[in-house]
């Protein structure tokens, strides 16, 4: 039996980071010595922002998946005004930093993030979870350099229904822009959002104002800078994912096999490899 956790099992160290409902410090839970990524999330603000649903589902979703490449959700407890979620502790923090510090990608490591997600997606969607909100600020990476999903609190455990979005934009996918009702296409679409932002470190519709970046998403208007020199390969992959129709974006499996990735990705437990 899941035995119940407080605040009197861990030792709270440094904050990590937060985002709009919460913070997350590193923490160690006293008994184990064991290091986690404690998750504060405040109830008056979950209450005010009416996210309750999202966020017990978030847990729900989170708690279930067990992939290398999903940030594993141990577990939560709360107490008058917080909630705690105990998550894995990612030690290489987040890829935006990263990408933010060496302004682009080399094709080896972008190919290996594209995978990485590929795979971690493909297993997602076997459990009807659609992340959603796949960008560099949800993804962390581990000691050894692995990629790590975080923060399902977007996530959808089966077909989606209308949910507004807040936050950037560079990421949506049409049938988001349009409100229209969309499947698990959209996480496609936004592998090939992030291998063209991992390759030119910028992503593909960025434009002075949110009008405008809906206007080129909308259109896919998709052009490739001169500089950096990227191969006509990975152009190739970004080119099928960044399509409107969403019956047409290259599939998850069809990324894993194709030849930029096959010649680029690093596929680091093998193991992976006879998952395809
Ligand atoms: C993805 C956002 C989401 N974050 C999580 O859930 C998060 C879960 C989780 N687990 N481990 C993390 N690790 C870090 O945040 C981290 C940051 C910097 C680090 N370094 C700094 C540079 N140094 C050279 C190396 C070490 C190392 C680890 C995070 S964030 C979130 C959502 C809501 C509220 C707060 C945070």
């Amino acid at each position: 039996p899941r035995r119940q956790w407080s605040l009197q099992d861990f030792e709270i160290g440094k904050p990590l980071g937060k985002g709009k409902f919460g913070r997350v410090y590193l923490a160690r839970e006293v008994k184990s010595k064991y290091i986690v990524a404690l998750k504060v999330i405040f109830k008056e603000q979950i209450e005010k922002y009416r996210l309750h649903h999202q966020l017990r589902r978030e847990m729900e979703i989170q708690t279930g998946l067990r992939h290398p490449n999903v940030l594993r959700l141990y577990g939560w407890f709360h107490d008058n005004e917080r909630i705690y979620l105990i998550l894995e502790y990612a030690h290489g923090g987040e890829l935006y930093r990263e990408l933010r510090k060496s302004g682009y990608l080399s094709e080896k490591r972008a190919a290996t993030y594209i995978a990485s997600l590929a795979q971690a997606l493909a297993y997602c969607h076997e459990k009807d979870v659609i992340h959603r909100d796949i960008k560099p600020e949800n993804l962390l990476l581990d000691h050894e350099g692995r990629l790590k999903i975080a923060d399902f609190g977007w996530s959808v455990q089966s077909r989606s229904k209308r949910h507004t979005m807040c936050g950037t934009l560079d990421y949506l996918a049409p049938e988001m822009v349009e409100n229209k009702a969309h499947d698990y296409a959209v996480d496609n679409w936004t592998l090939g959002v992030l291998c063209y932002e991992f390759l030119y470190g910028v992503p593909p519709f960025e434009a002075e104002s949110q009008t405008d970046t809906f206007r080129r998403i909308m259109k896919v208007d998709l052009s490739f800078p001169s500089t950096p020199q990227v191969s006509a390969e990975a152009k190739n992959l970004i080119s099928r994912l960044l399509v409107k129709d969403s019956s047409k974006r290259l599939s998850l499996q069809k990324i894993m096999e194709h030849p930029w990735i096959m010649k680029n990705a690093d596929f680091m437990d093998t193991c992976s490899k006879l998952q395809l």
